[in-house]
């Protein structure tokens, strides 16, 4: 679908025009973030937007919902400058090489102010965006988000339909942003199989986009669960050791990683996860992985976490002491 907007003739710049993906993703009044990249306008565009009344890099969730679209536009510039910008209550050396969030309390998020859930994933995938920035800001190396479990599968035609074309929205139009223009490595572990074909190829196309960037690699678990991970790998070790390539002798910890989804791009396990929304548990997410992960858990719901709490859990991660089964110091 193509939508042209034009500006009034006094205004100092036009939109040209923006596409959304095809079909355009729509559920009942709900619309799936509309993320646009390929907005060109003049100078100040940012101000032009603003003058006519268009939000952009962020909507807000409180915003009317009748409002027809939601432009989440380009990343400004100046949000990501390429220089890490550490607040000054958290320490370069001690920073999490890897953080998984489990991005739990849409379903909530909705509930609390009497919307269908689909408006708690717009907001999650509007928070999402942030955290990503706040990643790349912070130079955090890896960032792994649980996205879809093997088990959501389970959850209504509608609400999958919904997240799916949200996701491959989000990646369209946001990741490739970021991969094209600030260096983001891209990658989706998961059962990729059980996804639709539209989003596997934006998948892979994102993917390969970002192979030869170095800065932080935003890793979406899609159709993911750590037991999925382990049997995956434990048949292709078993189809290893039938063909003679490998011994039964020679399997250990090690060998066994190395085929693990995580390690396929090869980056390190989390030292961090975080669960938003006070569910104390990890819901098959890494589970080989997380093994000596410090673990957080906030009660704010995904949608409501912001730059702030994210701080927060840093710092106490930096608190942490960790000794990987060692003597006490
Ligand atoms: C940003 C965005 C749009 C997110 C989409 C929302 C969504 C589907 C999140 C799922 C994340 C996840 C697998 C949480 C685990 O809880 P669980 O509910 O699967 O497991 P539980 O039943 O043990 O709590």
């Amino acid at each position: 679908m193509q939508i042209s907007l034009q500006f009034p003739k006094a205004s100092p710049c036009t939109i040209k025009s923006f596409t959304t993906p095809s079909p355009p993703p729509h559920h009942g009044d709900v619309e799936t973030p509309c993320c646009v990249s390929s907005i060109k306008i003049g100078t100040p565009w940012k101000k032009t937007m603003v003058d006519h009344g268009l939000s952009f890099a962020r909507f807000s969730p409180a915003a009317p919902l009748s409002s027809k679209f939601r432009l989440a536009a380009r990343v400004e510039d100046r949000e990501i400058s390429g220089e890490i910008q550490l607040p000054d209550a958290l320490q370069a050396e001690l920073m999490p090489k890897h953080v998984a969030v489990i991005m739990d309390g849409h379903g909530r998020w909705a509930e609390n102010r009497g919307l269908p859930i689909q408006h708690g994933h717009n907001a999650g995938l509007e928070n999402l965006k942030q955290l990503l920035l706040h990643c790349c800001k912070f130079g955090i190396g890896v960032l792994s988000v649980y996205a879809f479990s093997t088990e959501n599968w389970k959850r209504t035609k509608e609400e999958i339909d919904f997240l799916m074309s949200g996701y491959e929205c989000f990646i369209q139009y946001y990741v490739k942003d970021l991969i094209l223009r600030h260096d983001l490595q891209f990658s989706v572990i998961g059962d990729k199989s059980r996804l639709p074909q539209s989003i596997r190829s934006t998948i892979a196309s994102a993917e390969e986009a970002g192979k030869a960037n170095s800065g932080t690699h935003f890793v979406m678990a899609l159709s993911y669960s750590g037991q999925y991970d382990i049997v995956d790998a434990s048949k292709k070790i078993a189809s290893q050791v039938g063909s003679g390539k490998l011994r039964a002798e020679d399997i250990d910890e090690s060998v066994f990683e190395q085929q693990l989804l995580t390690n396929v791009t090869k980056f390190p396990n989390p030292d961090l996860l975080i669960r938003t929304s006070g569910e104390l548990r990890v819901s098959n997410f890494m589970l080989w992985q997380l093994a000596y992960a410090e673990f957080y858990f906030v009660d704010k719901l995904f949608p409501d976490f912001e730059e702030a709490d994210f701080i927060e859990a840093l710092s106490s991660f930096q608190q942490r002491k960790r000794r990987y089964g060692g003597r006490k110091k």
